[in-house]
């Protein structure tokens, strides 16, 4: 430490006031009076050194930092600061925290440097970023063309603008409409699986008929089709899907059962009749199993979506359980024999009316961007003699490929008994080829800034990107950050800006929507609109003398606002968040006409469907190569243009871009410059502002004390609010811990020990020594410590606020990889699926079941 920038802050006590003089003579009144007089004045002085370090202001501290640097590199040392009279209020009742551990590191120095940056790009040929998700160009295909009902088309046309099919969609929709092969579709994000399946289920169900009177079907015929979703979120993005293609056939009825509603609502409406139903896994089951109302003796057709997802989240009991109701229909089950069974269900007995043009088999339809194991295991479950629709992505050619059984027809894979066998070869799985790829290596000191100069740049200039998600590790982080970034009304508040909370709150009243009030009032605080003028995102705010202690601000503070994009509002979502809270926020940031910035963990990496991201910041690294692609694939959909950009840290994390270039198929992976980015984030205005004065122009250049400012100004806050700082500990904690859950293969660039924990501190605007966090929750290896609170060292994680850890029972446990606990379950079936997802994490983690904090 001792050369590394750092600037120790010991609050040294003067030599005189261990001291304690002896009053002697007198009056024993005098005596007492003359003693408290004197102690007052001890503490009274003491307090004010406290404050006044606290409140040193930006220059004073960027100066302290800067003599500390030159001191550390043997340069000269210039004179010291001039100390300065407190700005502070005697009755002011904060209190500064952890001064004595304080340390306060410049964002400049003893930073490790990057090697990956400096390779030289090799030039990208503008061919390989031709969409590879895009709809067919005209000419080539058509809707109408590969089988489906002109009346659907003209739908497609006028009501969705949807003029052609995908090379995807115009496989699977040609196989599903001709024959009931079971199907495994693979195809890259954004390459629209969902119509894929849906179309060729709708033409066929329009094409059943009641009885001898040709009449259509209704929501009383009975339930033909099954689509089972990871989680609730995609299932109602599913069924809004069904909504929208449905509208002019009105009476086939579909609905969801995902544990969003209670169960006798749901059964209310399965009762009513559906003949579509959309369902996360657990809760089908549960309905299957205990309320029997579901009858799926007419079930034809059944979607597996996000086939990898669902087997990570441990859902293959419950898709078994599915298969094995589905079999015993007789003369759709597995055999596929006619067998009389005495023991007919209800439904069968209503359909001795009969339905023409009900298959005599049932078409099951595993729909997944990756070929992994564990898909090749539900592969087992429940496909039969497979076909496998797949657009090979590694050819980045136009011509789709189709394997089937026949293996005469295909040299890659063939779909035997169940089980998709790829026949030896790696099937890539690609990010979109017009996805534009880069990564910025950042030091652990420098990422807050370097997140706040990106995300500032690239709102910069209104249209040039509207929507962005950034990607964090855990929900704590999330919380976090979505704090620092977003802002505004509390920070108002500190500062008695009246006028700026008055104008913000009419603003709002005028921006924002009813349900965004009722949100933020009945639900927490979906989002938040960030307007010029606050402290952390704003660029003017005068202290006044009230509030000069609470949050010292400098009026070169930028924001993430400019006069181009002024209200830019910022989202958070993760999986400890209410279930309405969250289909919210995703309805708010989906509509907002407002530039928007959507904070998440990986809760919406899989299968969502956020119209418009223009950018995708992977702030944290994912966890494995796969959920990397799942989260840039949030953007380049449908042949539309993405940007995304990863976050690494010098040292072995730079191995990670050979992983990104692999996964980006014949695009290449720019490198950034994070000079550049800061530069241009703490800069911006220089060239957008002729008008500035000479003076101002160059007070702007300094973009590194601006960001210096920035960051100060954060770390004084946290320092100052016990409750952001109490978010900043757990931010903190939670990261390093999920640091240490990436998968075995990629562990040997994501090296937890290899972390430097102080300067990772400084990216969570913390001053306190990180040894001095989480004592008594992570030990030296991971483990839970043993503390006078918690003798056992059991339980500590069920502290953790937001639902985002659960205990850790048994006494002496090692702590666990509950990191994902927070996102993924409680988007699922709750309890159940936490649990599963326990087990599951503890197979796919393999050895990787405790953290190794070194
Ligand atoms: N033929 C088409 N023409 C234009 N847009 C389309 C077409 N088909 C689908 N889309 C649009 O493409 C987007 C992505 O579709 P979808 O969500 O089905 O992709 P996906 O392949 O399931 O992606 P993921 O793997 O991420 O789940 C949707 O917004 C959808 O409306």
């Amino acid at each position: 430490m001792a050369d590394d920038g750092l600037l120790l802050n010991f609050a040294i006590d003067e030599p005189s006031s261990n001291h304690k003089p002896v009053f002697k003579g007198g009056h024993w009144k005098d005596r007492l009076q003359a003693k408290r007089s004197l102690e007052g004045q001890r503490r009274k002085s003491q307090r004010f050194k406290k404050l006044s370090d606290a409140n040193a202001t930006p220059t004073q501290e960027r100066r302290s930092i800067i003599r500390n640097d030159a001191q550390s590199d043997g340069l000269s040392q210039p004179p010291p600061a001039k100390r300065q009279k407190p700005n502070v209020s005697i009755t002011s009742r904060a209190k500064p925290a952890n001064t004595n551990t304080e340390i306060i590191s410049s964002l400049f120095t003893s930073n490790p440097t990057a090697k990956a940056a400096a390779v030289p790009q090799p030039k990208q040929d503008p061919s390989d970023l031709s969409p590879s998700n895009a709809p067919l160009p005209e000419g080539a295909s058509h809707f109408t063309s590969l089988g489906l009902d002109p009346k659907i088309a003209s739908h497609l046309l006028t009501s969705l603008h949807l003029k052609t099919p995908t090379a995807i969609q115009k496989e699977a929709i040609t196989q599903l409409l001709k024959d009931d092969t079971d199907a495994f579709i693979q195809a890259e994000t954004g390459s629209g699986k969902t119509l894929a399946y849906c179309l060729p289920i709708m033409q066929r169900l329009m094409a059943l008929k009641v009885g001898g009177e040709g009449k259509a079907i209704d929501r009383t015929s009975g339930l033909f089709a099954i689509i089972l979703s990871p989680t609730r979120e995609l299932a109602k993005q599913i069924d809004a899907t069904l909504a929208a293609l449905l509208r002019r056939v009105p009476w086939i009825v579909h609905g969801t059962v995902t544990g969003g509603a209670t169960k006798n609502h749901e059964k209310a409406k399965i009762r009513k009749g559906l003949n579509i139903l959309v369902a996360t896994p657990g809760r089908l089951a549960d309905h299957l199993d205990n309320t029997k109302v579901l009858d799926v003796g007419n079930v034809r057709w059944v979607v597996l979506d996000e086939g990898d997802r669902l087997v990570e989240l441990g859902f293959e009991d419950e898709i078994r359980t599915l298969v094995t109701a589905l079999d015993k229909i007789p003369g759709v089950g597995a055999g596929n024999g006619h067998k009389e069974d005495p023991t007919r269900s209800r439904h069968e007995d209503r359909n001795k009316v009969g339905i023409a043009g009900l298959p005599k088999k049932r078409t099951t339809v595993l729909c997944s961007a990756t070929m992994k194991m564990g898909v090749q295991r539900l592969g087992e479950i429940s496909l039969k003699d497979a076909v496998l629709i797949n657009v090979d992505p590694a050819l980045r050619t136009s011509e789709p490929v189709r394997e089937n059984s026949d293996p005469s027809q295909s040299t890659a894979a063939v779909a035997t008994d169940g089980v998709v066998e790829n026949g030896g070869k790696e099937r890539p799985f690609l990010a979109p080829a017009q996805l534009k790829q880069s990564y910025l290596i950042v030091p652990a000191k420098q990422r807050l800034v370097a997140l706040m100069a990106l995300l500032r740049w690239t709102f910069a200039r209104r249209g040039s990107v509207m929507k962005a998600i950034v990607f964090f590790s855990c929900a704590d982080s999330v919380d976090f950050h979505f704090e620092i970034f977003g802002k505004t009304d509390a920070a108002n508040e500190i500062n008695g800006e009246a006028v700026t909370s008055k104008s913000r709150s009419s603003n709002s009243k005028r921006k924002e929507s009813n349900v965004s009030q009722k949100s933020s009032k009945e639900l927490g605080e979906p989002s938040r609109s960030l307007k010029q003028g606050s402290p952390l995102t704003g660029s003017s705010s005068q202290s006044s003398a009230k509030d000069s202690y609470a949050l010292p601000t400098t009026t070169s503070s930028p924001t993430l606002s400019s006069q181009q994009n002024p209200d830019i509002r910022i989202f958070k979502l993760h999986g400890s968040l209410l279930q309405s809270l969250r289909i919210f926020t995703l309805a708010a940031f989906t509509k907002t006409a407002d530039p928007a910035i959507l904070f998440c963990t990986d809760v919406i990496s899989r299968g969502l469907d956020l119209p418009n991201i223009d950018l995708v910041i992977e702030y944290d690294p994912p966890f494995s190569s796969d959920d990397h692609l799942h989260r840039v694939g949030r953007t380049a959909r449908a042949g539309r243009e993405g940007r995304a950009i990863c976050f690494l840290m010098p040292g072995p994390e730079e191995g990670y871009v050979e992983v990104l270039n692999a996964g980006a198929g014949k695009g290449v992976v720019k490198g950034e410059v994070t000079e550049e980015i800061l530069r241009k984030g703490f800069a911006s205005y220089i060239d957008k502002a002729p008008t500035l004065s000479h003076a101002e122009q160059a007070e702007k250049r300094n973009w590194d004390e601006r960001a210096t400012d920035w960051q100060l100004d954060v770390e004084r806050w946290v320092l100052d609010d016990e409750k952001v700082a109490e978010k900043a500990r757990k931010a903190y904690v939670s990261h390093v811990r999920a640091y240490a859950t990436h998968v075995v293969k990629e562990r040997e660039m994501f090296d937890v020990k290899r972390l430097h924990l102080g300067h990772l501190a400084k990216a969570f605007a913390l001053r306190e020594k990180p040894g001095s966090m989480g004592r008594g929750q992570v030990g030296s290896k991971g483990t839970v410590k043993r503390t006078k609170a918690n003798p056992n060292g059991s339980n500590v994680l069920k502290e953790k606020a937001n639902g985002n850890s659960e205990a850790i029972t048994a006494s002496r446990e090692k702590v666990r990889p509950d990191w994902r606990k927070d996102t993924e379950p409680s988007m699922t079936d709750g309890k159940d699926a936490a649990r599963k997802m326990r087990a599951k994490m503890k197979e796919h983690m393999a050895g990787a079941s405790e953290f190794n904090i070194g």
